[in-house]
C-alpha cells in the first residue's frame, strides 16, 4: 500500500513522532561535548560490529580461535560501554540509544495503523461428526499424557489412534486408512512433521485437519493463532470451530508446513547426536560445515532469479516477517498468500558476519526474496534436508513449490490468534506518511 492510501491522521501523528525522535538522538549526539557526538557513533558502531565478528569467530572455528570469539563477544560491548563513561559521554550516549528505540517503536506503531487487516480470513463451516485424531505419546516430552488429550478428545465424540513409541508409524498410511473408515476430519497430536504427512492426506481428500499444539516447537500452531501452552484447547474447534484455507509446501514431493532447510542446519540435524544433545553437536559440527562449504556449495534457480554458492537455503511456505538469520523464532504473519519464502546465505568471513549484524535483512550475504517455485542443486548426487526439523537427503536438484490454499484447518473461534509482528521499519514509507494530509476518517 503506498503511503497516500487509507492515512489517518493517527498514523501522521505517530510518523511525525518517530521523526521528532529520531532528530532527538541527532540532537544528543551533537550536544555531546566536542567530538563526543562522533564517539559515540563510531564507538558503537565498530562495538557492534566486533561483537558480530566474534559470533563468526565462535561459531566457525574450534579452540583457541573460539575462545578469542566469545571474548569478543562480551569484550566489546563492555569496552564501548568503559569508553563512554571515560570520555564522560555516557549520559548523551544514553539519549541517543533511548531516543533511537523510540523512533524505531514510533515508526512501527505509524506503519501498523496503514496495514490492510491482516489476519487470514476464516469461514464458518459444519462441524465434523466422524473425527479420527493421531497422537504421538512421546510428543512434547509426553504432552498427550499431561494434558489428558485421548480423555478430551474421546469425550468429544473423536477416535483417536495413539502411536506406539517402540516403532516408526507410517504415519500417512494411518490417516489413508482413517479415511477409507469414513473419518470426515483427520487431526495431530505431535511435531510439524507428523503434521505434514498427515495433513498432506487431508488436503488430498478435501477434508478439514486438526492441528493439536502438542509437540515442542509448535511453529505451524503458533502462525495458525493456536494455543501453544494448552494444547487441549486445540480440542475446542471440534464443537465451537471454523475454518482458514491455507497453504502446503512440498519439496521433492514431499509435504512441509513450516521450512525445507538446506545446507549447514539441515546437515547438522542429520546427525544422529543431534536428538540427545543439540545445541552441543550443533557447535561440534559448525566449523567445518561453515569453512569447508567452498567444496559442495549449494546454487538455486527461481523463475527469474538465480543464487550461487550459498552455504544455507531457507525455503518456507509463505514468506518470514523478519527474514534474517539472527530473528530467532520468526512468525510467519499469514500462511495463504501462495508463495515460497527464500533466505539464502553465503557468510565466508567475520566481515561478512559483521556486515549482517549492521545491515541485517539489507547485507550483501543475505538474498531474501518470494516465488511460487525453486530448484535447488549441488554439485554431490544427494542434497541434505530437514524438512520441518526432520532429517532426511534427496536426489539434486530438488524441486521446491506451494500449493496454495491446499490444505482445509479447523481452528477454534476462541484461539488466542498469533502474536503481533513487527516488521523492521521502512524509514522511507514513515517519512512520507509523516508529510501526507490524511484522508477524512468515516462519519
Ligand atoms: N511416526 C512416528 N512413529 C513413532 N514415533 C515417532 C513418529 N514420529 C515421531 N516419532 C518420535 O516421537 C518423538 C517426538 O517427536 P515429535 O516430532 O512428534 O515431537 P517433538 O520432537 O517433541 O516436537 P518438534 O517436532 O516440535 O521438535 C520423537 O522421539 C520421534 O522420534
Amino acid at each position: 500500500m503506498s503511503p497516500g492510501s487509507g492515512v489517518t491522521a493517527r498514523a501522521r501523528r505517530w510518523a511525525r513522532l518517530a521523526l521528532a525522535c529520531t532528530l532527538g538522538a541527532v540532537a544528543a549526539l551533537l550536544a555531546a561535548s566536542g567530538p563526543g557526538g562522533l564517539l559515540i557513533l563510531v564507538a558503537g558502531v565498530v562495538g557492534a560490529a566486533l561483537a558480530a565478528a566474534g559470533t563468526w569467530w565462535a561459531l566457525a572455528h574450534h579452540g583457541v580461535v573460539r575462545w578469542a570469539g566469545v571474548l569478543l563477544v562480551v569484550g566489546a560491548p563492555v569496552a564501548v560501554l568503559v569508553l563512554y563513561t571515560r570520555a564522560g559521554v555516557w549520559p548523551a550516549a544514553l539519549a541517543a540509544i533511548a531516543l533511537w528505540g523510540a523512533a524505531i517503536l514510533c515508526a512501527r506503531k505509524a506503519l501498523r495503523q496503514i496495514r490492510r487487516p491482516h489476519g487470514m480470513r476464516a469461514v464458518a463451516r459444519a462441524l465434523p461428526r466422524r473425527p479420527v485424531l493421531i497422537m504421538n505419546p512421546k510428543s512434547g516430552g509426553g504432552k498427550v499424557g499431561r494434558f489428558a488429550l485421548v480423555e478430551k478428545a474421546e469425550a468429544l465424540g473423536a477416535r483417536v489412534v495413539l502411536l506406539d513409541p517402540s516403532v516408526t508409524t507410517d504415519v500417512a498410511a494411518l490417516a489413508r486408512q482413517a479415511v477409507a473408515e469414513g473419518a470426515d476430519l483427520l487431526g495431530v497430536a505431535g511435531g510439524d512433521g507428523t503434521q505434514a504427512r498427515v495433513a498432506e492426506v487431508a488436503a488430498e481428500h478435501g477434508l478439514p485437519f486438526l492441528v493439536i499444539s502438542a509437540g515442542t516447537r509448535n511453529h505451524f500452531a503458533m502462525d495458525l493463532g493456536l494455543d501453544r501452552e494448552d494444547p487441549a484447547r486445540c480440542l475446542e474447534a471440534l464443537t465451537d470451530g471454523e475454518e482458514l484455507l491455507v497453504d502446503l509446501g512440498t519439496v521433492g514431493g514431499l509435504p512441509f508446513v513450516n521450512t525445507a532447510s538446506f545446507g549447514v542446519y539441515a546437515e547438522i540435524v542429520q546427525r544422529p547426536e543431534y536428538r540427545d544433545a543439540k545445541a552441543g553437536s550443533a557447535l561440534e559440527a559448525l566449523p567445518d560445515l561453515l569453512l569447508g562449504y567452498a567444496g559442495h556449495p549449494l546454487y538455486a534457480q527461481t523463475d527469474d532469479t538465480r543464487l550461487e554458492s550459498q552455504q544455507a537455503l531457507l525455503v518456507s511456505n509463505n514468506p518470514y516477517a523478519a527474514p534474517e538469520p539472527t530473528a530467532v523464532g520468526g512468525r510467519r504473519p499469514r500462511l495463504d498468500l501462495g508463495v515460497l519464502g527464500v533466505v539464502g546465505i553465503r557468510v565466508a568471513n567475520a566481515a561478512q558476519a559483521a556486515d549482517i549484524a549492521l545491515r541485517g535483512a539489507g547485507a550483501a550475504s543475505l538474498t531474501v526474496l518470494t516465488c511460487s517455485r525453486i530448484s535447488i542443486g549441488s554439485d554431490t548426487g544427494r542434497i541434505p534436508v530437514a524438512l520441518d526439523g526432520e532429517a532426511l537427503t534427496l536426489p539434486a536438484p530438488v524441486i521446491c513449490a506451494i500449493r496454495p490454499h491446499a490444505l482445509r484447518v479447523l481452528v477454534p473461534r476462541g484461539r488466542p490468534g498469533p502474536p503481533t509482528v513487527a516488521p523492521p521499519p521502512d524509514w522511507r514509507a514513515v517519512l512520507a506518511l509523516a508529510f501526507t494530509r490524511p484522508e477524512p476518517g468515516p462519519a
